[in-house]
């Protein structure tokens, strides 16, 4: 069976630092998976790794069964891998809609509406795919009410949303999510787990990094463990919590 995602022995080096070293795994269709280790383990470097903002040294990274390491980031974007940031990338000075929007314009090739509706109606119709994509996004994560306000004017908590919202617009079969829950006080970040459990309820694959053990072991079907950029297990949750060497290389217990 193709796995959705696929990635193969893939390394990255920056100067001597080995970030991510010979990590191969996968993620499946409609799985809910998080990526776990502690700090400077290489987690965001593979999230990079994935989604084309890092070249990789070396090993290959397959989605649907098509090499895509190599591509560049709006060419991985395109066939359906869509991020957020562990550091929030929203346009302070735009509205909530066109910070959404951005992410629905990234995801639809120019011209391919104009394609398909004739060259006539071609505009009309992609901005009216781009606005029906943005309203379904900001729907989806709570937000309507606010699509008007400079995203600057909105609390943490719901920019966090608003940078998921745009990673929605792009219409994704892959969501990766970096620590969505970080700046999030306890219910903030229990509203965010029902969140992605409903996300994921729709049948969307999703990835997820995050320190918040409580999060990732209540919500993730299997969890995958960085350590120094090596790949040191890979299983569920109760497995993951009971593992030696995640024990030993996470929490620093010698087990
Ligand atoms: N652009 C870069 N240039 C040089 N070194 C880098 C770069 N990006 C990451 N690194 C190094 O690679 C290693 C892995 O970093 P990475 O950010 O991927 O870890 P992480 O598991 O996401 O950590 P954290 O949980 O703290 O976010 C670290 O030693 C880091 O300093």
């Amino acid at each position: 069976m193709t796995h959705l995602l696929d990635i193969r022995n893939v390394s990255r080096r920056f100067g001597g630092v080995l970030a991510v070293n010979d990590v191969t795994g996968h993620v499946d269709e409609g799985e809910l998976v998080g990526l776990i280790g502690p700090n400077g383990a290489g987690k965001t470097t593979l999230f990079n790794l994935i989604s084309g903002f890092t070249p990789l040294s070396s090993g290959t990274v397959s989605f649907d069964g098509k090499t895509i390491s190599g591509l560049k980031t709006n060419q991985v974007a395109r066939l359906g891998i869509s991020r957020t940031f562990q550091n929030l990338r929203v346009f302070p000075n735009m509205s909530v809609f066109d910070n959404v929007s951005v992410g629905a314009v990234g995801a639809l090739p120019q011209g391919a509406l104009g394609a398909l509706f004739g060259s006539f109606a071609g505009g009309g119709a992609r901005s009216a795919e781009i606005s029906r994509r943005t309203w379904e996004a900001l729907e989806a994560v709570g937000l309507t009410h606010v699509a008007g306000e400079l995203a600057a004017n909105l609390p943490y908590g719901q920019r966090k949303y608003l940078e998921i919202a745009r990673a929605l617009a792009m219409q994704p079969r892959f969501l990766i999510l970096d620590e969505p829950a970080a700046g999030l006080n306890d219910t903030e970040t229990r509203a965010l787990a029902d969140f992605i459990k409903r996300l994921h309820g729709t049948g969307l694959t999703i990835m997820l990094v995050e320190h918040d053990m409580t999060l990732v072991m209540s919500i993730c079907q299997r969890i995958l463990v960085l350590a120094s950029g090596r790949k040191i297990a890979d299983g569920p949750p109760d497995a993951i919590r009971r593992d030696p060497a995640v024990l030993e290389a996470y929490l620093g217990v010698d087990a």
